[in-house]
């Protein structure tokens, strides 16, 4: 579990918000005193009167490590520490010294049922050691409950990269803000609970976790076009274009128009269809002035009617939502395709179409805002951690969503979604946040082993929850 709507601050960047609580008055060792008493509540509760083993690293995790040492010893709980390494000086080191209790060294050490990780947070630089792996993994597996101290030891906390962090981590309790790496890569599976302890420090940069959308019901005056109205370009493999059709028609489009050389006949009535011979009759009907968003990609193929496709669609200057094969037409020259554009757009790479097409360095959400900024348009960055960012810096994040989401078609079905948000007035990264949110919920309530056919079903009562 993953919180909502709470924001995700770098390292450097928390070390930021620090400088600021000290300019306000607070001093270190208040900060600390801080945290470490959320880690002691947190963990207090969870370990309902079992020993506690606490490992406390050289830096400032294993100065709240030591702070909850001395606060559960208070409350009278059976707790021992083991110390790795002289504590820094500075505050870490006085909240060392402030601990009177049990202190062994790591090789020393007894596995407790209970088992707190101050080891290391954001302030890791490198693997940790294999011998300290080891006998942390081991501590680990034997305890009944593990708590990890803001990230856990061996998780690079800006990239979620695994740096020898062990598996079975109950709950982590990110202090002030969430970190990019409880929610990338390895970070997904290695942080087990996340809770999110205010220690009071300002931590508004715009990166946040998605949280449910605020959507509207129709006015007693709307109607179809007022709704917003969709159109899909359906390709060479039509049945990727109907699911985003349908999926748009789900997600409370007003008109959803399904536009092919033939356009495919069956399913609902309510689907409008639309038959073009040539690009360029293409091109002629979007621009229609009734048109709110057009979704290309999704089973389009690469061949020569495409590339025309993806010409008309360029052409229309219309918000544009580009996803599958439009995204590997583009390819390496998607910035500057996109630079001219004067309406905005909306790229839906997987990951491998967004490595296909970018080539940053850094976090997926560094490398995310990097092609944001590069072409201009919101990118929402699919996988298990979906990344969406605007060319402006806003980040949202969408993790930990249902694992049975990576079957054939969900992407676009995800697409339809996001034109459907964008068709009825929602911008950038918003609307990408909604159209995420939506779907992952339809996905949760598609239960288990479902295909993306069955999801489309389940959208409007997502839709329904936020309302
Ligand atoms: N910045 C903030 O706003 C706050 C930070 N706090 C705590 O401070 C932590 C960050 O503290 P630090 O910057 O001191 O960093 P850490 O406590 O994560 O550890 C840094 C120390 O570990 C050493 N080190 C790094 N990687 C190593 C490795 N693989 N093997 C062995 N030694 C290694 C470094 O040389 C340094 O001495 C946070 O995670 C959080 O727990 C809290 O106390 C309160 C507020
Ligand atoms: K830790």
């Amino acid at each position: 579990m993953i919180p909502a709507n709470a924001p995700i601050l770098t390292a450097e960047q928390m070390v930021d918000a620090e400088q600021a609580v000290f300019a306000s008055g607070v001093s270190q060792d208040e900060l600390m005193e801080r945290a470490g008493e959320a880690v002691a509540r947190e963990t207090a509760r969870f370990a309902m009167g079992r020993p506690i083993l606490i490992l406390a690293g050289p830096g400032n995790n294993g100065g709240d490590a030591y702070v909850a040492a001395r606060l559960l010893q208070r409350e009278g709980l059976d707790v021992s520490v083991v110390a790795t390494g002289a504590p820094k000086a500075g505050a870490a080191e006085r909240m060392q010294a402030l601990w009177h209790g049990a202190t062994t060294s790591l090789y020393a050490a007894r596995p407790r049922p209970v088992l707190v990780d101050g080891l290391f947070g954001t302030g890791l630089m490198r693997p940790l050691e294999r011998g300290l792996a080891a006998v942390f993994a081991d501590l680990c597996a034997q305890a009944e409950f593990t708590l990890s101290i803001d990230v856990p030891s061996g998780l690079d906390s800006d990239t979620g990269a695994d740096l020898g962090a062990p598996a079975g981590i109950d709950v982590t309790l990110a202090l002030g803000a969430l970190k990019p790496g409880h929610l990338l890569d390895a970070g997904l599976e290695r942080c087990g609970r996340i809770l999110l302890a205010d220690i009071g420090i300002d931590s508004d940069t715009g990166w946040r976790t998605a949280g449910r959308p605020q959507l509207v019901t129709p006015h007693a005056h709307s109607h179809k076009y007022s709704r917003g109205l969709v159109v899909v370009i359906e390709g060479a493999m039509p049945g990727a274009a109907r699911l985003s059709a349908l999926a748009a028609m789900t997600a409370g489009s007003g008109y959803v128009v399904l536009a092919g050389e033939k356009p495919w006949q069956g399913g609902p009535d309510a689907l409008v269809r639309r038959a073009f011979g040539t690009s360029t009759d293409l091109a002629e009907f979007l621009e229609w002035d009734r048109i709110d968003a057009v979704v290309l990609g999704p089973g389009l193929g690469r061949d020569g009617n495409a590339d025309g496709y993806l010409r008309a669609a360029f052409a229309a200057e219309k918000p544009l939502i580009l996803d599958g094969d439009a995204l590997s037409l583009l390819g390496t020259n998607a910035a500057s395709w996109l630079q001219s554009r004067q309406a905005p757009t909306w790229l839906t790479p997987h990951s491998g179409e967004f490595d296909r097409m970018f080539g940053f360095d850094g976090s997926k959400i560094e490398r995310t805002l990097a092609a944001a900024r590069a072409t201009g348009a919101t990118i929402v960055h699919k996988g298990a951690d979906t990344v969406m960012a605007s060319p402006k810096g806003a980040v949202r994040v969408l993790a930990g969503g249902s694992s049975w989401l990576s079957t054939a078609g969900t992407g676009d079905v995800l697409a339809g979604v996001l034109a459907a948000q964008v068709a009825q007035g929602s911008k950038g990264v918003q609307a990408a946040e909604a159209a995420a949110w939506l779907h992952g919920r339809a996905a949760r309530l598609a239960g288990p082993a479902f295909y993306a056919d069955d999801m489309i079903k389940h959208i409007s009562e997502a839709v329904g929850e936020c309302l």
